[in-house]
């Protein structure tokens, strides 16, 4: 049986395995300088059964290491060697030893030993030496290398044992051929199955690509003045009127001259050239002229020198450290940014400050934008009180309805608010359609899970088509989603974190569809978006469900995104979303993170 192997380098790792005996080391000497005459640069991870030393007893190294330096690197021109005291009751990790590999310095790692990881392997056998195969107990045996007499099965490379030249143009090809494996994602929109009529549980990428194939995105425009544009999306390409910058101009205070009189004698000022002016002549050779930062360039000059290398006497300007003065330097060219007639921004871009920015620098005073969606919310429950009046016992403060409202705003909504709904039938259906008319999208949070005594799930069957889902994840289980009317509806569970955490994978997906936003990154525009980070504790789950947990992240001493949970982990602990800055996402495929591996984040920034 073999162990799980995660090759962590961007390059292939081939391994060599046979019985003691067999050659492999023999072979491997014959191999490698097959391979570098084929151009391929090796490293080789070779594994020792006993305590060797590659050090020489007296070298200064060797005492140091003896002394009790754990790690020593002893380093000259021409190589360098890290030796590493780990005396290990088990074998090394191989992953570990290959993070060690400078992989951009080499083409293919090849592994001698580790002869029970599953990575892929070369099989090395000896018919004479009476041994057993490896490959009909081993299904990472991508070739064998026998002899002639051995018998192997169809389907498995044969390469001959005693051909050496053979065996490196496997390998070559195995390196050629080889991709790095696609980054698993917790939750992936491309790879997940349609959900079969009547399944019981849906993964996350389940749910959201249901909801997206019930949402189309409003059609309706509107013109909008640039100081109220913010947030809004672009109903239409936005084509430059102008090349920006719209005249080639000085990106530093210097001199200006032609690039061919570098070396020459000082150079004669002839003018002065400020922004927002010109000079209107030709700059001759042997001249130069005084500009200033955002000044036009004048014919003549192709190359701005900063004035603090320059030597000015009079009239007459010394260029100075001319070895490093290159042609065209400081010269911003006309429309180098964006050129007259080329889309400044497309459709479906949401703008913010940066495209703000770019509208105005276009001279557009107003742009055509999507009819921003409107969201009606209303929370529902006994229990739920409005903040601000007095706390009846055994009651909670409505804290749904803001967090929802202000992960809406967010997303540039416009909002309703239905306030607290009390539980009887005719308030809810009169309040449910007075939104639907009105509402894109309604949004209401308790009573989605099962046994509750409110009327929410009777009213929504007889004026919607909703379907209550179970989806496989943490917190989120219970979810509804429908049309009431022409509206959307959204039944988040009641939970607060719960709340935030279905907002932020159904609801932000289907806002931001409806209001026209479009993805430059291709197919899945609506992919999540996650950032790796290394987990510094141990992070429970569970197979079969996506964990979100609340996590806090930085940016740790190694440089590396580091991250950990922000503690206890109950769905009414609002708390939690407060400290933290992140969602921790664990896919249905793992039950736990290890200390130290990797894990996928969602950044709170854009909604929260
Ligand atoms: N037997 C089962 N019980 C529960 C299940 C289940 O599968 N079987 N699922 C649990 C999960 S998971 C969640 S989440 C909740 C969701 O239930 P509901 O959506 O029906 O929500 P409620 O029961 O109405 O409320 C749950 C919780 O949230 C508080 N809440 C409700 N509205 C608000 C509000 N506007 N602001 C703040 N807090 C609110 C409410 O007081 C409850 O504490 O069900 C589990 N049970
Ligand atoms: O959705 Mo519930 O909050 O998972 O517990």
């Amino acid at each position: 049986m073999s162990c799980v192997f995660n090759n962590p380098l961007p390059i292939p790792v081939l391994g060599f395995c046979a019985y003691s005996g067999t050659g492999k080391t023999t072979l491997l000497k014959q191999l490698i300088p097959e391979l570098n005459r084929r151009g391929l640069r090796l490293a080789v991870i070779k594994h020792a059964h006993h305590n060797f030393d590659v050090d020489i007893p007296g070298k200064d190294s060797y005492e140091m290491r003896k002394a009790g330096a754990k790690q020593m690197l002893v380093a000259s021109h021409v190589r360098w060697a890290l030796m590493t005291e780990d005396a290990l009751d088990s074998d090394p990790s191989l992953p570990h030893l290959l993070k060690q590999i400078e992989a951009d310095k080499v083409d293919i790692v090849l592994v001698e030993g580790f002869k029970k990881l599953a990575l892929p392997k070369i099989e090395l056998h000896r018919a004479s030496h009476g041994k057993p195969f490896i490959h009909t107990h081993d299904d990472n045996i991508v070739a064998i290398a026998c002899c002639d007499e051995t018998q192997t099965p169809a389907d498995l490379i044969r390469l001959d044992l005693n051909n050496v030249g053979q065996i490196a143009d496997f390998v070559v090809q195995y390196q050629q051929s080889w991709q790095a494996p696609k980054v698993a994602l917790p939750i992936d929109l491309a790879s997940a199955e349609v959900p079969q009529r009547g399944q019981q549980g849906l993964s996350v990428a389940q749910g959201i690509n249901h909801i997206l194939n019930q949402v189309s995105a409003i059609t309706t425009t509107e013109m909008v003045d640039l100081d109220l544009l913010d947030n809004r999306v672009l109903a239409r390409d936005c084509i430059s009127p102008v090349n920006v910058p719209q005249h080639t101009n000085s990106a530093m205070d210097g001199y200006g001259f032609a690039y061919s009189d570098v070396g020459a004698a000082p150079l004669h000022v002839v003018a002065e050239v400020l922004a927002g002016h010109g000079y209107d002549k030709v700059v001759q050779p042997g001249e130069a002229v005084r500009i200033m930062t955002g000044a036009p360039v004048p014919q003549g000059v192709d190359t701005i020198q900063p004035r603090e290398l320059c030597d000015t006497q009079d009239n007459q300007v010394t260029l100075l450290d001319t070895a490093n003065i290159k042609q065209g330097q400081h010269v911003r060219l006309a429309g180098e940014d964006i050129a007259v007639n080329d889309v400044a921004l497309s459709k479906g871009t949401r703008l913010g400050a940066a495209e703000l920015g770019l509208l105005a620098s276009l001279g557009c005073y107003q742009a055509e934008v999507v009819h921003a969606p409107t969201v009606a919310v209303f929370s529902t429950g006994d229990e739920v009180s409005q903040p601000g009046e007095t706390l009846k016992p055994n009651c909670i403060y409505d804290s749904n309805r803001y967090t929802i409202k202000a992960m809406a705003r967010k997303l540039g909504c416009n909002i309703i608010d239905l306030g607290i709904i009390e539980d009887n039938e005719t308030a809810l259906t009169a309040a449910l359609l007075q939104a639907s008319a009105k509402a894109d999208i309604v949004i209401s949070s308790g009573g989605v899970s099962v046994g509750n005594a409110d009327y929410i799930k009777t009213v929504l069957a007889k004026i919607g088509q909703i379907n209550f889902w179970r989806i496989n994840m943490r917190p989120g289980r219970p979810l509804a989603v429908g049309q009431i009317n022409n509206s959307l509806f959204f039944g988040l569970p009641g939970n607060p974190v719960a709340v935030m955490v279905s907002f932020l994978q159904f609801v932000q997906p289907a806002v931001r569809k409806m209001a026209g936003e479009q993805s430059s990154t291709g197919t899945q525009p609506w992919q999540p978006h996650y950032i790796p980070a290394i987990a510094d504790e141990f992070l429970r789950s569970k197979t079969g469900r996506s964990e979100f947990l609340r996590g806090i992240y930085h940016i740790a001493a190694d440089g590396q995104v580091h991250v950990r949970s922000t503690g206890a982990q109950g769905s009414g602990m609002l708390s939690s979303m407060v400290t933290g800055n992140c969602l921790i996402v664990i896919g249905e495929k793992d039950d736990h993170i290890a200390q130290g591996q990797s894990v996928f984040i969602q950044p709170f920034a854009a909604v929260l």
